[in-house]
């Protein structure tokens, strides 16, 4: 996947400006950014949700806005979001089901490999228990776990997944996680948690003012400088003993009002 040239307008406001970035196939790049720096707008461009001004988004060397109808899209590029569509009264497997909806053959029914699909779904995301629950009568982290099997049955090369840990406790978190860096997709992913994205993520990409202002590999990306200047937060970059992986702590900038890069810097 391929995002060249990414900008987006609302209104007068220019909100994305000139973004962008490549995914290897099989790999999971993150999104990370203080709030309103355009992250999600990002991803919305992606999953088609929103055209952008300037700019183009290739799935497979094809560009998702021009070349491909509504369904084609669909079939090679899946979101899990925040602000899905179940607000109705539908049975959980019935949400999942909606995933399988750019598969479905003319007569636009389910197949019993499109309910396989959609119970395998469920089952790899811990929820198959919940299948004949109302979705709109879940917890919150029961309706994540559902919505990204709603995203995982829609088979697609490519999902984006924004803010995915939300609701969810810790070992919920991790799981998630460990099940998206598992997939055998290339995965782009909104995170909050900037520890949870230098676990999870191979690629970072950090926005600022709707422009990408770094990307690399997460140890390289997440320096003290970068988090004070784009989080405007002091930070300790260190390791994680259980994992290897970089691990950050962090202090509000009022907590070390003097030299606080130094006194806060690996020793
Ligand atoms: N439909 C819209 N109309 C007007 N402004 C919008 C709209 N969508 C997004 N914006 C603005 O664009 C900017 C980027 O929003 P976006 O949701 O992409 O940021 P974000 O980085 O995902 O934020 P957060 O971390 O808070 O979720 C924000 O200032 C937001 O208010």
């Amino acid at each position: 996947m391929e995002v060249r040239g990414l900008s987006v307008d609302i209104g007068r406001r220019t909100i994305v400006d000139d973004v962008s970035f490549a995914c290897a196939p099989g790999t999971v790049t993150g999104i990370v950014g203080p709030n309103g720096s355009g992250k999600s707008t990002v991803c919305r461009v992606v999953y088609r949700a929103l055209r952008p001004a300037a700019g183009s988004v290739l799935v497979g060397g094809r560009d998702v806005h021009r070349d491909l109808s509504a369904r084609q899209a669909a079939q090679r590029v899946s979101a899990m979001v925040q602000d899905g569509f179940l607000a109705v009264d539908a049975r959980v497997h019935e949400a999942v089901m909606v995933g399988r909806t750019p598969h479905f053959g003319p007569l636009g029914r389910a197949s019993h490999h499109d309910n396989d699909v959609v119970a395998d779904a469920l089952d790899r995301v811990g929820a198959g228990h919940l299948r004949t629950r109302l979705f709109t009568a879940l917890s919150g982290g029961e309706k994540q776990r559902v919505l990204l099997a709603r995203a995982m049955a829609q088979q697609a090369d490519l999902l984006v997944l924004d803010e995915p840990t939300n609701h969810l406790d810790i070992a919920g978190q991790l799981e998630l996680l460990d099940l998206v860096t598992h997939l055998p997709v290339t995965v782009v992913t909104v995170l909050h948690d900037l520890n949870l994205a230098a676990a999870a993520c191979d690629h970072l990409l950090v926005m600022a003012g709707g422009r990408l202002v770094a990307q690399g590999a997460p140890a390289e990306v997440l320096t003290t400088d970068l988090l004070r200047e784009v989080f405007e937060v002091h930070a300790h970059c260190g390791t994680n003993p259980l994992t290897g992986r970089a691990q950050l702590s962090f202090a509000p900038r009022s907590a070390c009002p003097t030299s606080p890069s130094i006194a806060l810097e690996s020793p």
